[in-house]
């Protein structure tokens, strides 16, 4: 069974003063059977570690060596020094601006798993391939390229992020996700057994309190990735609520 998980993604917004909205959410009463993950920039991550309370705490990106002449870089050894317990990995923004292609996301999860870091690996079609019908052919094979043979469910979380629909405000329709969703999970049980259905499922891409409900009621939806929505606590907090009553 997949643990249910709200995960927010700051990208690259943030400087101290935004660790108030991280307090507040570790100060709320957060629901039981849902886990929480902020993903703060690389500079707040051991700032965000020390108040995060019940709240887990991720990086963004991480190398895939553990150390080394790598300027600008972080491992997932210092992500998890730092205090961070998980990792993003792969998110379309990286594959864009960095030119990080499926090959990059599998070593760079191997080398979070060796950390002891949660992957939350991030596959997702662009508008163009799912209007050529290819959104199946396109997410299949990112997963299975990204992916390492040692993931499992407590080692590693599968995000699906439309391109199309990451900060756009144009979210996948219902059948749209529930189709992604459940081909996903059948392709993780064919190559990992039952310890396919343990791997959590998110959802990525324009969710908001408003349609968040109807999004994690959709079969093998075990959460969402959440860009501009995980800012602010008081857009945050329902989401999280509404995936506790799902
Ligand atoms: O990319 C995303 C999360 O990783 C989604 O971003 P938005 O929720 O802002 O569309």
């Amino acid at each position: 069974m997949a643990r249910k998980l709200a995960a927010g993604n700051w990208k690259m917004n943030g400087t101290g003063a935004s660790l108030s909205e991280l307090q507040s959410l570790a100060s709320s009463a957060l629901p039981d059977g849902v886990d929480v993950l902020i993903c703060p920039p690389a500079t707040l991550v051991a700032r965000a570690t020390d108040i995060a309370g019940p709240v887990a705490i991720g990086g963004q990106d991480c190398h895939a060596h553990a150390s080394g002449a790598h300027t600008g870089d972080t491992s997932a050894d210092m992500l998890k020094d730092a205090g961070a317990t998980y990792v993003i990995l792969g998110h379309s923004e990286r594959r864009s601006d960095h030119g990080e292609t499926d090959a990059t996301v599998r070593a760079k999860t191997e080398a979070a798993l060796a950390a002891g870091l949660i992957a939350v690996v991030c596959i997702g079609e662009t508008l163009d391939e799912r209007e050529a019908g290819l959104t199946l052919k396109i997410v299949g094979d990112q997963l299975a390229a990204s992916l390492p043979d040692t993931a499992t469910g407590a080692t590693v979380v599968v995000a699906y992020e439309p391109v199309w629909a990451i900060g756009t405000g144009k979210v996948a329709n219902l059948e749209q996700i529930g189709e992604v969703h459940d081909f996903l999970r059948a392709q993780l049980t064919d190559r990992f057994g039952a310890e396919g259905e343990n791997v959590s499922l998110l959802y990525g891409g324009s969710v908001k309190p408003a349609n968040a409900g109807e999004i994690f009621g959709v079969a093998n939806v075990d959460g969402a990735l959440v860009g501009g929505a995980s800012l602010k606590a008081a857009d945050f907090s329902p989401i999280i609520a509404a995936l506790a009553v799902s």
